[in-house]
């Protein structure tokens, strides 16, 4: 039974600076999600690759340059319930990026700003953003382990 339209395709970039904080942008007040907190993005278009797109719009909205080499994947989020028209349903990819080219600007939402972890979960976001955080910030928690040292023995790593 087909009681759902084919989801558009989004990217998002979560841009971690060198102190851990996330950057995120306000959307303007009008549009589909206005006034919410989410990561840069957009649609991605046809003919193009996901990270095509993410480097794409993260020139657009914030003047910044990155490599698409340099995106992480991090998590993926889709709506579940058949959205309200003329809401469309979405598939949203979430990247993370940690080297950019730039500093970024407000070009297209209504403000940025970096926010640390637990900020995050305090901020008006998209439903499909909620579970997205939530698996950023597990990434970046293990991501501050200690990497383990090889032992000369070749053996397996331990951890502390
Ligand atoms: N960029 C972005 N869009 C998101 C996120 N979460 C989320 O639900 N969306 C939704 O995905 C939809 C598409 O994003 P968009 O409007 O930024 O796409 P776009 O830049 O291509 O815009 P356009 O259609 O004006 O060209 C919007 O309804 C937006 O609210 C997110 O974290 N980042």
């Amino acid at each position: 039974m087909k009681n759902f339209s084919t989801p558009v395709l989004v990217v998002a970039v979560a841009l971690v600076d060198g102190e851990g904080r996330i950057l995120l942008q306000r959307r303007r007040r009008g549009s589909e999600h206005g006034g919410l907190w989410e990561f840069p993005g957009g649609k991605v278009e046809p003919g193009e690759s996901p990270q095509g797109a993410a480097v794409r719009e993260i020139e657009e909205e914030l003047g910044l340059r990155l490599e698409a080499a340099r995106l992480e994947p991090v998590s993926f989020a889709s709506d579940i319930d058949v959205p309200e028209p003329p809401r469309r349903s979405y598939v949203i990819l979430l990247y993370t990026c940690r080297l950019w080219d730039g500093v970024p600007e407000c070009r297209d939402g209504e403000a940025i700003a970096w926010f640390r972890g637990e900020e995050i979960a305090e901020l008006p976001m998209p439903p499909l953003d909620y579970p997205l955080a939530e698996a950023l910030l597990e990434k970046n928690a293990n991501s501050r382990l200690p990497t383990p040292e090889v032992p000369p023995s070749g053996g397996l790593p331990t951890r502390p």
